[in-house]
């Protein structure tokens, strides 16, 4: 019998907890990823399946043998020394091998995703910014309520179509974190049309789009009608309303559009690519992947809660069966990286019906900083049994 179950629970939406007392040092749960990303930084030395990190060598086994690159660089009309795919390396033939056998037919358009990530990147650094526009004290005459989720999805809707048809809007720098996301992105949506069954896993994962556009819709600028949008805007409207935060996460979707579909030698299109299929992804992804760190020795991680600054991030992971952890600032469970696994572990006694919580990083301020800093990163004011204290205290 499983060790934790899921339950509703007051103010927090789901969460995991404890069927029966489990002892300190129990291992509660293990995840495995659905899909995982590296950071660009860190690509040569990390190991794409186990990330092993090899710190300051590089991994020496190639996504291609030279073989394989000449037929693929047939096939696409692709020089060989195009065909690097540095960013693909791994610490050996057995996890190469691993790799291959899970991704099963998404290998060789996993290896094109990379491929038109790369050369659209290196396109795009020159491309026109976002023209943002001067605030307009929109007609407030048909309005929606900030607070209502039904009318501020379809607002969202209409802002999306309006803004990414045609694809034109770009950042004026795009990131290495944007490309790493993009490969996130692009790693589900390949799963979403080769493993159908398991793309289901990812959409039972909160969606965080609307608590994110409310954590950033600066409303100050509206004082008359600060929790208020305007209905059916102009695209110079929805330019002018739509947060920096969330214009750059459009321009990104018109980045990963832009080089999944273009006509680039023979290289396989990704097709499908809609700015639904992507928002539903990138906002999971949002407050609820984890991430890769370096590993350290288990007395780091016990202290530590798992993370720390002596360690690298190495990448990100959307693990769907570990995202039930809510948050706690006196978590009773630590996250341990094992190989690709994502082990769960109680550091102390925790009783039948307790919930069972992780630490969604540093815990070390006084409780206004970290909920103010849970609110930015994760868009959820922390209702942890410690601030609700440390709240009534300060009152
Ligand atoms: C990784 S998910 C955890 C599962 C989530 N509760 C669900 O129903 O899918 C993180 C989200 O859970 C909620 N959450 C987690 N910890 C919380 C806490 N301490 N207080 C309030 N909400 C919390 C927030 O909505 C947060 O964005």
């Amino acid at each position: 019998m499983s060790l934790l179950e899921i339950s509703v629970l007051p103010g927090k939406g789901r969460g995991y907890r404890a069927t029966s007392d489990i002892p300190i040092g129990t291992v509660l749960h293990v995840s495995d990823p659905l899909a995982t990303t590296l950071s660009q930084e860190w690509t040569p030395e990390t190991c794409l399946w186990c990330f092993d990190f090899a710190y300051p060598k590089k991994q020496k086994t190639k996504a291609l043998t030279e073989p394989e690159k000449l037929t693929l660089s047939l096939q696409w009309s692709v020089a060989p020394k195009h065909l690097s795919f540095k960013d693909m390396l791994f610490c050996s033939h057995t996890c190469k091998l691993s790799c291959q056998t899970s991704l099963s037919s998404d290998w060789i358009p996993t290896l094109a995703m990379h491929y038109r990530l790369d050369c659209e990147f290196k396109n795009t650094c020159n491309n026109l910014p976002i023209t943002k526009a001067a605030p307009i004290e929109p007609e407030f005459s048909k309005h929606i309520d900030l607070n209502n989720d039904e009318a501020l999805s379809t607002w969202l809707n209409q802002a999306w179509a309006c803004l990414t048809d045609p694809l034109d809007l770009s950042k004026k720098d795009l990131h290495d974190s944007d490309l790493s996301m993009s490969r996130l992105i692009g790693a589900c949506i390949l799963r979403s049309q080769n493993a159908p069954t398991l793309f289901q896993d990812l959409l039972v994962i909160q969606n965080n789009e609307l608590s994110h556009f409310r954590t950033h819709f600066n409303a100050s600028l509206y004082p008359t009608n600060p929790q208020q949008l305007p209905l059916h805007c102009t695209k110079e409207v929805y330019l002018s309303l739509i947060p920096d935060d969330l214009l750059d996460v459009m321009a990104l979707y018109c980045f990963f559009a832009r080089s999944m579909t273009k006509p680039l030698h023979n290289v396989p299109l990704i097709s499908g690519i809609t700015h639904n299929l992507f928002r539903s992804i990138f906002f999971r992804e949002r407050a609820n992947s984890f991430g890769l760190w370096e590993m350290g020795s288990d007395e780091v991680a016990n202290a530590t809660g798992g993370v720390s600054d002596d360690l690298e991030l190495l990448g990100f992971g959307i693990y769907p069966s570990a995202v039930y952890f809510n948050h706690s600032c006196d978590a009773n469970v630590i996250k341990v990286r094992d190989g690709r696994s994502m082990k769960f572990i109680s550091r102390r006694m925790i009783d039948e019906g307790e919930e069972a919580c992780i630490s969604y990083g540093s815990v070390d301020d006084d409780v206004r900083s970290r909920r103010q800093r849970l609110l930015e990163h994760y868009h959820f004011i922390c209702q942890c049994t410690r601030c609700t204290q440390e709240d009534l205290i300060i009152r």
